[in-house]
């Protein structure tokens, strides 16, 4: 079959003019990225191989192998691992698959933007963090060929292209297993950084700092040393292994370096940033294992949907028999990177078994107070740090205290809110220490946004007597504060559920009871005729400048919480809240005045039902008829002019 010209999708064109035009200034790391692309091709073929026995495919002996031809100005990175067909070839290096990819060209879109509105955050910067996979190659090349064969299948594919928009495809006969990518050298230009690849000691030097901890062999061809004499320069000499193979986590502490913890990440992550902390961990006894974990600097943007991949590796004894193992850290950790490796388990074990696995359980209850501990930690010694994981994670580890009690204290106490204390957020035990003389409760208040949940009528009498609230704009916030309950013996109570008790005031009390005879009439009739919208009318001990706003029931759901149950799907009755009125205020004291002199108090229905709207607005709600609400604002607005 002739070999057939194709066209790269946008994205991957404009990746492609990147690497060709880079400013990356570290050239090198294209070889890290081939090597950690043939790695994983041969930890996907002995999984493969693991779980089907039909697959035909040789494990004997698998390895990375690079190879230079100085004359030729050739380099290749040769696996023998699971390899590409012919349509996955086209489908994975022809387009950009990988989401973090994509993630990456719209920061570079957004930090040109900026550049170009003057901002000083450019690009240069960004580029120089970030490593491409494949396409690297063209940092380095004018021409990149992929000859590779899928385990178990009888035909190759031969992938080329010069990165200028267009790449070749053909089916070849004879391809050995796995993939061979050989890069057409640019012209060696130290002041670019661009050095010799075809130089064995520069090859050494790079699969040292960036794959040494690489589980397979990657291996050099020897140097040929020159013959001495007739003869016996034709020998092959004995290829060299470059890297130790050795597992990081099994090395002595002190041993490993930052940057092979960090380069580890970076192959484990997929992500091109180092981490922000690396949490080492080992337990001894009768069930010995070795953990490596990372957290993340960022949060990548598909943590919050269903299909998010999560899970650690698993390793026995040094051998990876699972990615993605989901069964070592509870859902609200999926964040979390990283390797097991356990002496005890069987080599082919099974996602559904390791689900109920007694060992496993163990293993992840162990590794999720390490990371909370490690979280604690990091918050005493480093808030910077820490105010960086939060904003990226917190809503995700705030999950873990609805879905799992037992690490609810741990979370709590790294658990930080916003709070009307000042700019900076707060934990509840610090909270607590600022409560107030009398204060019983906790108090909070859940909205949209800061600036919502501020400017609410709720806030009022808080304000007024100068109780600091937490301002929860999670989702996540409404459950846990529900199912939390309590802290350090205080309970957690909604500035907008129940009566506001703040402070007890012995003189309000009083005043509020003589209120409540002057108000009783009109309140019993607003209520008969509110009846559809709420279930009570009340004089509000919580305003001081708002005329009027709706509560709800101690015990019922908040409307946000309503609505979140219903966008899952469960059938959740509507709960009727309660309006609460500002008898201080000119227009309640004015509609209790007329409603004591009138006779006919048609007139009046229309303002109390203004009333129920404003306070639903205020609190950020809708009103259930937004055009009849404005006619009638409208009119009585032009009856005052
Ligand atoms: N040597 C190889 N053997 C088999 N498949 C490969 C090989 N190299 C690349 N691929 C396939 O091509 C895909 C794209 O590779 P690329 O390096 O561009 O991105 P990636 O490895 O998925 O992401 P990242 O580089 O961020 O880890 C890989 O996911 C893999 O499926």
């Amino acid at each position: 079959m002739p070999a057939e010209t194709f066209e790269f999708q946008v994205e991957a064109r404009q990746l492609l003019q990147l690497m060709i035009h880079s400013v990356y200034s570290n050239k090198d790391v294209f070889l890290r990225e081939l090597v950690s692309n043939a790695s994983d091709a041969l930890d996907k073929l002995r999984l493969e191989a693991l779980r089907d026995d039909s697959l035909g495919a040789d494990t004997s002996d698998l390895h990375i192998e690079i190879e230079t031809d100085p004359e030729a100005r050739t380099l290749t990175v040769r696996d023998n691992g699971i390899g590409m067909s012919y349509d996955e070839v086209g489908r994975l290096i022809g387009t950009i698959a990988n989401s973090g990819t994509a993630e990456f060209l719209r920061e570079l879109r957004e930090a040109k933007e900026k550049e170009a509105g003057g901002e000083t955050d450019g690009t240069e910067g960004l580029i120089g963090q970030f490593g491409v996979g494949f396409y690297s190659g063209f940092m380095v090349a004018d021409e990149m060929t992929v000859v590779t064969r899928r385990a178990g299948e009888s035909q190759g594919t031969r992938w080329s292209s010069r990165g200028e928009g267009t790449y070749s495809l053909e089916k070849v006969d004879e391809a050995p297993q796995g993939t061979a990518v050989t890069l057409h050298l640019k012209p060696a230009d130290p002041e670019d950084q661009l050095h010799d690849y075809t130089s064995p000691y520069t090859i050494r030097e790079i699969v040292k700092r960036y794959s040494d901890f690489i589980t397979w062999p990657i291996r050099m061809a020897g140097e040929k040393t020159p013959g001495d004499g007739e003869g016996d320069d034709g020998a092959e000499p004995a290829p060299e292994t470059l890297n130790s193979m050795k597992a990081l986590w099994a090395r002595p502490r002190d041993e490993v370096s930052e940057d092979e913890y960090h380069e580890l990440y970076k192959h484990i992550g997929h992500d091109w940033r180092p981490p922000l902390e690396t949490i080492r961990f080992q337990a001894e006894g009768t069930f010995e294992y070795q953990a490596l974990l990372f957290l993340p600097e960022h949060a990548p943007h598909d943590l919050f949907t269903r299909g998010y991949r999560h899970g650690l590796q698993l390793y026995v004894k040094r051998v990876l028999i699972m990615d993605d193992c989901e069964a070592l850290l509870p859902s609200f950790l999926r964040f979390v990177k990283g390797v097991v490796d356990a002496q005890d388990l069987s080599l082919n074990v099974s996602r559904e078994i390791l689900q109920q696995d007694r060992h496993i359980r163990m293993i992840q209850r162990r590794l999720t107070k390490k990371v909370l501990s490690s979280l604690k930690d990091m918050k005493n010694r480093e808030p910077e740090r820490f105010a960086t994981f939060w904003r990226e994670f917190g809503t995700a580890v705030k999950e873990g205290l609805v879905t799992d009690p037992d690490s609810r204290d741990a979370i709590l106490a790294v658990t930080t809110l916003a709070s009307t204390h000042g700019e900076e957020p707060t934990t509840l035990h610090e909270y607590v220490e600022r409560m107030r003389d009398g204060q019983d409760a906790i108090y909070y208040m859940t909205g949209e946004s800061r600036q919502s949940i501020e400017s609410s009528p709720h806030m009022e009498a808080l304000r007024a007597r100068d109780i600091e609230v937490l301002l929860l704009t999670d989702p996540v916030d409404e459950v846990w504060v529900d199912t939390v309950g309590e802290f350090e013996g205080r309970k957690l109570r909604s500035v907008a559920k129940g009566e506001v008790e703040a402070v007890p005031d012995e003189k309000g009390e009083e005043e509020r009871e003589k209120q409540g005879e002057e108000y009783a009439d009109l309140l019993g009739w607003m209520k008969e005729r509110l009846s559809e919208e709420v279930k009570d009318v009340r004089l509000s001990s919580r305003l001081t400048t708002s005329p009027a706003c709706v509560v709800s029931d101690t015990d019922d759901l908040s409307p946000a919480l309503e609505n979140m149950y219903r966008a899952m799907g469960q059938e959740v009755p509507k709960a009727k809240r309660i309006l609460e009125l500002n008898a201080g205020h000119p227009l309640v004291s004015a509609l209790n005045r007329a409603y004591g002199e009138r006779e006919d108090r048609s007139g009046l229905v229309e303002t109390a039902e203004l009333l129920h709207t404003l306070a639903v607005l205020a609190e950020g709600g809708r009103p259930e008829e937004p055009g009849r609400f404005v006619r009638t604002v409208a009119d009585r607005l032009a009856a005052t002019l």
